[in-house]
């Protein structure tokens, strides 16, 4: 089996998850390759116990691997898509983090449930994302940003007064907002961003989008699911020259009145899943549906 491995940060906790993640490697010999940076990380810190791994350094380079694992929080799992693209290698995290609702394995399941990848005994997630296209795209050196597995978020830049969105669903006109900014929610960022602003939690197979103003002052304006098939146009106006596009972590500044065009990528994000750590475990677990004392 061909194991990738990316990671972001080193904190004090890396070193025991790193104990972990390679006792288990040690058991089921797999051939691993680890983020160029990341290893960097982890030779300074003379975390790798004197053992040498191949090094990766972005997406072309993932051909032919059976698995991505992921130590971090959501961020990092977020960026480890941008990493895993259209390749179809199933993507599991290690919560190295505070929330993780993406990264479902907490440190202290690490022995436990990473064997389980080796024994064939998990699941994949086909999560769908979305994918942002507008005239000048080319010019972007940025090819990282043009597709996102949370959401799509277009907001104000440099100015508290609110901007307009104008909004098109296949061509035909849905609305006007008049708000902070706009989301553009896959499923799996149903739970991140648009929660936040009072959207509705899809389950992750669900094929829909979600379209949530931020705080709009059309106060009758209320979160919208959608058809995944369905061809998003986006224009905003502003009294600035510019308003920002965010792709999940990732930000971009806009000139107004660009028209920009939103849909579902050709492909999916396959995410693991465990047995004891399925959606709904993590819906309870994380966002603490568990904790009310009435229950
Ligand atoms: N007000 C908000 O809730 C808000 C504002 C901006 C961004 N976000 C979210 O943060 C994401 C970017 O992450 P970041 O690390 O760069 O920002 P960050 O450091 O501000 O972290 C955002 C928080 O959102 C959580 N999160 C991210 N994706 C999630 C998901 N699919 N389900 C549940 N929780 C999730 C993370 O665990 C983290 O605690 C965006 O894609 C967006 O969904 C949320
Ligand atoms: N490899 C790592 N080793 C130890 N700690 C890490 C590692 N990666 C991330 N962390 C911890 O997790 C924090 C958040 O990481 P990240 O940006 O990936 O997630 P996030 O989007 O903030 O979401 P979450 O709420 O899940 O942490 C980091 O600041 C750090 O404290």
């Amino acid at each position: 089996m061909k194991i990738a491995v990316y990671g972001q940060y080193y904190k004090d906790n890396t070193e025991e998850i790193i104990d972990k993640v390679l006792a288990v490697f040690d058991n089921y010999d797999p051939e691993v390759a680890i983020e160029s940076n990341f290893y960097n990380v982890l030779t300074e810190k003379n975390l790798l116990n004197g053992r040498a791994y191949p090094v990766f350094t972005g997406h072309a380079e993932l051909n032919g691997f059976d698995m991505l694992i992921c130590i971090g929080g959501d961020g990092t799992m977020l960026r480890a898509a941008t990493y895993v693209r259209d390749k179809n290698i199933p993507l599991v995290g290690i919560n190295a983090g505070r929330l993780g609702f993406l990264a479902t394995v907490q440190q202290e399941n690490i022995e436990h449930l990473l064997p389980l990848i080796f024994e064939n005994k998990y699941k994949v997630s086909p999560r769908t994302l979305l994918s942002l296209d507008y005239d000048g795209k080319a010019d972007n050196p940025s090819d990282d940003l043009d597709f996102a597995l949370n959401e799509v978020t277009v907001s104000r830049k440099d100015t508290t007064s609110m901007i307009t969105i104008e909004t098109k669903l296949n061509g035909e006109y849905l609305n006007s907002y008049w708000a902070d900014g706009l989301i553009i929610s896959t499923p799996t960022g149903s739970t991140g961003y648009s929660l936040s602003c009072g959207g509705p939690v899809l389950m992750p197979e669900l094929s829909g989008f979600v379209i949530t103003p931020i705080a709009p002052h059309n106060l009758n304006a209320r979160p919208l699911v959608i058809p995944d098939d369905t061809e998003i146009e986006l224009k905003v106006s502003s009294r600035e020259e510019q308003h920002l596009v965010s792709l999940d972590s990732r930000i971009i500044s806009m000139n107004v009145e660009t028209p920009l065009r939103i849909k579902k990528t050709g492909f999916k994000i396959n995410l693991v899943e465990f047995p004891e750590e399925k959606f709904t475990d993590t819906l309870r677990k994380k966002l603490l549906w568990g904790e009310d004392k009435r229950n």
